[in-house]
């Protein structure tokens, strides 16, 4: 082991700094680069593709080395970032040029997933969350901050399936939790995880600390006192450890935080994290984002709307006052044509919320302040679209606005047309905005004929035609004279440079001149400095209200985007009621109709107290998959103000949506398929009320035909006779069709296809009653089942149905309870089973003759 005495100077510094960071990558600031050393170099080489290098040695050992260059530092840091890594920006603080020996350095801030508010480090349309978890022996706690918006909110939750869920919809970037044993690894395996001292997560201290941040006597404006379980003070507990990193790692205050709310968990219809999969509603199972039911919605203009729509498409609501005044909005906008000159404003609006964010943050760039400037232009003429419009809602947005006249005028007046990117260059204010610094530029311009004017003067005196006048930045303003011209320099010239080719020179009337100008330049760089703080604090003095007027602007992107898909794809208002049930006419699913050529088949739905549960039954392919998540679709749609794919949808309230529904995920979820889908199903029946939507996908496919139909028949009836909630049931089951007695609350319906041609044809229609073929094979052959196989699967099915062997559609009741008379069980299956596992693409043509000597055995 090597010491510290035997590390170089540069070395010790080094180990200082991250001494005091063990668990982030430090950046170390050498010049131009930002170095990282030891394990960072191997990690950061890894992650970020760049090479390992060496970078002398120290204490006797060559130094592992990577580094990135300061000017892409961004793009790096995006990358690491992303991937749930933090990084300490250790930088030089004195000034190289300055300092003797060792330049000093200081972590001046840590980049961290969950923090970072620079644009560059943001994804444009999601928001990026920190997030802290508390718990005790009642629940969570749970306390979320969007940095980058000024957004910050807690909850407490019962139960870790209602923290799954929560985590599910929020997808937070870092998430810090108390470094203890018990956590479930839903939690633990999430990218972005850090650990802190237990100790942090205390809700005495947490209270104490709250009340100072909000500078508060008491929290209770806050409603965070009455968390599910009292005064536990779990959420003020998560909340408190947030603030705690947050100031830990920014280093600065965070003045944009203002308020934190309680979003309670009952005012949201619940979906868990198997039916946000399951529903793909921003994402595939397959990891892919178009073509989901985001993918079809958001067509929002800005970024901030977009953002809006993702959050509002995760929590759709069960206030049925708030979301009628939306599905009003949407249509007060159609009605009166509004919605398309409101997009067209809003096309130049720009993310004002992270603006407004990064103005509080005073990171705020002059781009940003002119991207505010534009959207504050645009508010009269938004205004004016809104007041004649008679809705409720857009009457509120519409006074969230706000006039902010006084900010408009001042931003008007400061800045030029186009700022530059960096405030640090100058150049950022307009003529006649500040006398002094007029005053300070003038003497800059003027300068430059100062200077053709001296050159010409010179030329003259001197009798060098070709003498120049110029300015380096080391060496200042100097006059130039070729190597073969200078012996005729005047003597008052003093020598300043030595070229190949020329002399330089300075004269006393150029020195003057130069200290002159290059103080003027100086002065008014500062002077802009002092003027863009003063920006700063005038907006910041102003942040509430401007924060107001980016969320309504935000909100009426999102019901413009409403108002548009409404009238694009042919959508309607549905209609909320109080009483129980379900209606929905001609019923389409928005993905699938968005993603087929062909024409999308409509479907209606209806279940009301005496019709609680369809059991569908219908080919493969035959449609039964689309027509349950469309209507779960529908009434999510419904419940985040959107009008929906359909032409009538009257809903009664609905608490949650459940799915179960085989997804191609579950293996890399670690356990096996039929594990997923009992626990799947084991909640919902734990958890469905009579207010619940559930779609049951197949259930019992994942084990023996066997088990899986006595699982499949025992949960169905669970579910209408218990749960009692409103279920959709597809089955490949048709003994299910049983179960559809009068006043069982259980209805049947199919879906069909029929041959035409030795072609299959899908009707794609939902039909009362159970099906009466399953056409199994035909599918198969549509597949691409070798002719063999499906000729023989033909052959040994007609010999089934012949002995009345086969599962028919119309088995009674009691045949449940008498398997070993459904032909589902009987050994004849086995030759089919047999079939079913045979790979024909695997086999060679030896091991298909066996395989066909094996099957003949079963007969
Ligand atoms: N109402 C409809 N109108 C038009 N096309 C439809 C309709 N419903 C489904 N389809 C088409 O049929 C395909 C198969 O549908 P789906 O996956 O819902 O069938 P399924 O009965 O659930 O099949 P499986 O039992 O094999 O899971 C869809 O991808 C879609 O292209």
């Amino acid at each position: 082991m090597s010491t510290a005495a035997q590390h170089t100077p540069l070395m010790r510094q080094f180990f200082a700094a991250k001494a005091e960071h063990p668990d982030v990558l430090l950046f170390f600031r050498m010049g131009d680069f930002y170095e990282l050393f030891y394990d960072d170099a191997r990690k950061a080489a890894r992650l970020l593709d760049i090479t390992l290098t060496q970078r002398g040695n120290s204490a006797g050992q060559p130094i592992p080395m990577a580094g990135v260059p300061h000017h892409a530092a961004e793009s790096y840091l995006a990358r690491l970032v992303a991937l749930g890594e933090s990084v300490a920006i250790c930088e030089q603080i004195g000034d190289p040029a300055a300092s003797k020996g060792l330049v000093e350095r200081k972590v001046v801030r840590i980049v961290t997933p969950g923090t970072v508010t620079d644009e560059a480090l943001l994804s444009e349309r999601r928001d990026t969350l920190l997030m802290a978890l508390s718990r005790n022996k009642h629940g969570y706690g749970l306390a979320w901050a969007d940095l980058a918006g000024g957004r910050f909110l807690a909850n407490e939750v019962v139960g870790e399936d209602a923290l799954e869920a929560e985590l599910s919809r929020l997808e937070p970037a870092e998430l810090l939790l108390p470094d203890e044993d018990g956590w479930p690894a839903f939690v633990t395996a999430r990218n972005g995880l850090r650990r802190r001292a237990p100790w942090l997560f205390d809700a005495d201290n947490g209270r104490r600390q709250l009340l100072q941040f909000f500078n508060l006597h008491d929290l209770s404006a806050f409603g965070l006192e009455d968390g599910v379980f009292g005064k536990s003070g779990l959420a003020i507990a998560a909340a408190s450890a947030l603030l705690g990193y947050v100031e830990e790692t920014q280093k600065q205050r965070l003045p944009h935080l203002t308020a934190i709310a309680i979003e309670a968990s009952d005012g949201a219809i619940a979906m868990n994290a198997a039916t946000r999969r399951h529903l793909e509603l921003d994402t595939r199972v397959d990891g892919d984002t178009r073509n989901t039911l985001l993918g079809v919605l958001d067509t929002t203009i800005a970024p901030m709307g977009g953002r809006l729509l993702r959050r509002w498409l995760h929590r759709p609501l069960r206030d049925r006052r708030v979301i009628g005044e939306r599905h009003h909005a949407v249509a007060t906008l159609i009605e009166h044509g509004a919605e398309r000159p409101l997009r067209e404003h809003f096309r130049g609006l720009g993310d004002l919320e992270r603006i407004l964010s990064r103005i509080a943050l005073r990171s705020a760039r002059p781009r940003d302040l002119s991207t505010l400037r534009d959207g504050l232009a645009m508010l009269p003429a938004l205004r004016a679209l809104l007041d004649p419009l008679d809705s409720p809602r857009l009457r509120t947005l519409s006074a969230e606005l706000g006039e902010h006249a006084a900010e408009a005028v001042l931003l008007g007046q400061a800045l030029v047309e186009q700022p530059p990117v960096l405030a640090r260059d100058g150049g950022v204010f307009a003529k006649g905005y500040d006398a002094e610094l007029d005053e300070l530029r003038e003497l800059s311009t003027n300068a430059d004929r100062f200077l053709v004017d001296l050159e010409q003067r010179e030329r003259e005196n001197s009798g060098i035609p070709t003498l120049k006048v110029g300015y380096n930045r080391v060496h200042g303003y100097y006059i130039e004279i070729s190597k073969g011209q200078s012996a005729r320099a005047p003597t008052h010239y003093t020598r300043r440079q030595t070229l190949t080719g020329a002399e330089r020179y300075i004269t006393e009337e150029l020195k003057t001149f130069e200290d002159k100008v290059l103080s003027a330049r100086e002065r008014s760089l500062s002077r802009e400095k002092l003027l863009y703080d003063g920006l700063l604090d005038a907006l910041n003095g102003r942040l509430e209200p401007l924060k107001r007027c980016a969320a309504a602007l935000s909100e009426l992107d999102v019901l413009a985007c409403f108002a548009e898909r409404a009238q694009q794809l042919d959508w309607s208002a549905p209609q909320l009621r109080d009483e129980p049930g379900l209606e929905i006419e001609r019923g389409r699913h928005p993905v699938v109709e968005a993603v087929r050529e062909e024409p999308f088949t409509p479907n209606d739905l209806a279940f009301d107290d005496e019709r609680r549960m369809l059991v569908i039954t219908g080919p493969n392919m035959g449609g039964k998959s689309t027509y349950m998540r469309q209507n779960a679709l529908i009434v999510l749609l419904a419940h985040i103000g959107s009008f929906v794919p359909a032409a009538k949808a009257i809903l009664g309230p609905i608490d949650r949506i459940l799915t179960r529904i085989g997804a191609g995920d579950d293996l890399a979820r670690g356990q096996s398929t039929f594990m997923v889908e009992m626990a799947e199903t084991s909640y919902i029946l734990h958890h469905a009320t009579e207010r619940s939507l559930v779609l049951m996908d197949e259930i019992g496919r994942g084990t023996s035909t066997y088990d899986g139909l006595a699982l499949a028949d025992a949960v169905a009836r669970h579910l209408a006779g218990v749960n009692r909630c409103y279920t959709l049931f597809a089955t490949h089951y048709f003994e299910l069709t049983a179960l559809a007695e009068p006043n069982s609350g259980i209805a049947n319906v199919h879906l069909d296809a029929v041959e035409h041609d030795d072609a299959l044809v899908f009707m794609h229609a939902v039909k009362d009653g159970p099906a009466d073929r399953s056409f199994g094979l035909q599918v198969a052959a549509l597949a691409g089942l070798p002719k063999s196989v499906v000729r023989q699967a033909r052959g040994r099915l007609a010999e089934l149905e012949r002995r009345g062997d086969s599962p028919k559609p119309s088995m009674a009741p009691a045949a449940l309870d008498m398997p070993q008379q459904i032909g589902l069980f009987t050994p004849a299956s086995a030759a089919l089973d047999a079939l079913a596992s045979i790979d024909p693409d695997e086999l060679t043509p030896k091991q298909a003759l066996e395989a066909l000597y094996r099957l003949k055995a079963l007969q």
